[in-house]
C-alpha cells in the first residue's frame, strides 16, 4: 500500500497541475516504510496519472508535474511531466514557473535551476512576482520537431478545413503554428485532435492558432497533445513567438496572449527562448488512495 501521497495544486494562466514532491523517498532511492508498512511514492503509472487528473473523480488538472532529486549537480530538482492521458512528455512551461515558484519558496533563493529531460531550466524571479524561465533552444530542424519527413518546418503544407501551412517548432516537445485572421472564429476542439495526431507528427504535436495583433502581441489558442484544449500553453507560447519572428509578423520579442491571460516571449540572439508569466499555487491536498490503486 502507498503512504497517502501530498500533493500542490498550482497553474500558470489556468494550464494547472497537480504538483507531487518525490524527494521523500530515502537518500539511497529506495523508499523506506511508513508506520503502517506502507511505502511512499516512488514514480506514478500512465494508469494513475490519468486517474489524478481525472476532473470528475480525481484531483483535476491538464498535467501532473513530479519533483525528484536532480541528476546534475548544477541543478536544484529534477522535473517530469505526465499529461492527463498519462503520456510522459519532454517540457511543461507553465508547469516549470510552477516548479521554479516551489523551489524559490523552499531556498529562499531567487534564482534556481531545474533539470529535466531536456536539459537545464534557469529560472528568475521577477521583480514584479513573475518567474522569468530560459526554455533552452527553439529546435527548428525537421528531425527535431520531428516530422515524418524531410520538410522545410517554416512551411509544412498541411491543411484542414480553415487551417493550412503551419510552422513546425520544437521547445522540448513538438509544436504546430498555424496563423490565422481570427483565433476565436476557429473550431479547436473540432480541429485540435486529428491536426494532433497528423501522420506528419510521429510523436503527435501540440496545435497552436494564432492571430497577429500587433508587431508585439499575438492572440493564441491551444490544443495540447495528451490533454485538449488548455487555458494557456508555456511551450506552445514560446514555439508561436519563434514562428511569427521567422514569418517576419513579428519582432523578437512579444506577448502571447492567452484564454488564461498573457505570457511575455522573447527569442533571445543566442537561439534560447525566454518564457515570463505568474505561477500560482491554488491548495495542497492528499491523493486519495484509491487513485494510486
Ligand atoms: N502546458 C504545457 C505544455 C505541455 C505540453 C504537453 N501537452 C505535450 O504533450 O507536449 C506548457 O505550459 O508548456
Amino acid at each position: 500500500m502507498t503512504l497517502a501521497t501530498a500533493f500542490t495544486k498550482m497553474h500558470g494562466l489556468g494550464n494547472d497541475f497537480a504538483v507531487i514532491d518525490l524527494r521523500g523517498g530515502s537518500a539511497n532511492g529506495t523508499a523506506s516504510a511508513g508506520a503502517n508498512g506502507a511505502t511512499p511514492l516512488t514514480d506514478i503509472s500512465d494508469t494513475q496519472a490519468r486517474a489524478i487528473a481525472d476532473r470528475r473523480t480525481g484531483v483535476g488538472c491538464d498535467q501532473i508535474i513530479l519533483i525528484e532529486k536532480p541528476r546534475q549537480k548544477l541543478a536544484d530538482v529534477y522535473m517530469r511531466i505526465r499529461n492527463a492521458d498519462g503520456s510522459e512528455v519532454e517540457a511543461c512551461g507553465n508547469g516549470a514557473r510552477c516548479v521554479a515558484a516551489l523551489v524559490m519558496a523552499e531556498t529562499g533563493r531567487r534564482h534556481v535551476i531545474i533539470e529535466s529531460v531536456v536539459g537545464l531550466l534557469d529560472a528568475e524571479a521577477a521583480p514584479d512576482g513573475r518567474i522569468s524561465v530560459d526554455m533552452g533552444e527553439a529546435q527548428l530542424d525537421w528531425r527535431e520537431i520531428p516530422l515524418a519527413k524531410p520538410l522545410d518546418t517554416l512551411h509544412l503544407g498541411i491543411e484542414l478545413g480553415p487551417l493550412s501551412d503551419p510552422v513546425g517548432v520544437n521547445i522540448g516537445n513538438p509544436h504546430a503554428v498555424f496563423f490565422v485572421p481570427d483565433a476565436g472564429a476557429i473550431d479547436v476542439a473540432a480541429l485540435g485532435p486529428v491536426l494532433e495526431r497528423h501522420p506528419l507528427f510521429p510523436e503527435k504535436a501540440n496545435i497552436e492558432v494564432a492571430q497577429v495583433l500587433s508587431p508585439t502581441r499575438i492572440r493564441m489558442r491551444v490544443w495540447e497533445r495528451g490533454v485538449g484544449i488548455t487555458r494557456a500553453c508555456g511551450t506552445g507560447a514560446c514555439a508561436t513567438l519563434v514562428a511569427a519572428h521567422r514569418r517576419k509578423l513579428t519582432g523578437r520579442k512579444a506577448t502571447i496572449q492567452l484564454d488564461g491571460g498573457d505570457l511575455e516571449i522573447e527569442w533571445l540572439a543566442d537561439g534560447h527562448v525566454r518564457m515570463t508569466g505568474p505561477a500560482e499555487t491554488s491548495f495542497t491536498g492528499r491523493l486519495d488512495a484509491s487513485l494510486l490503486g
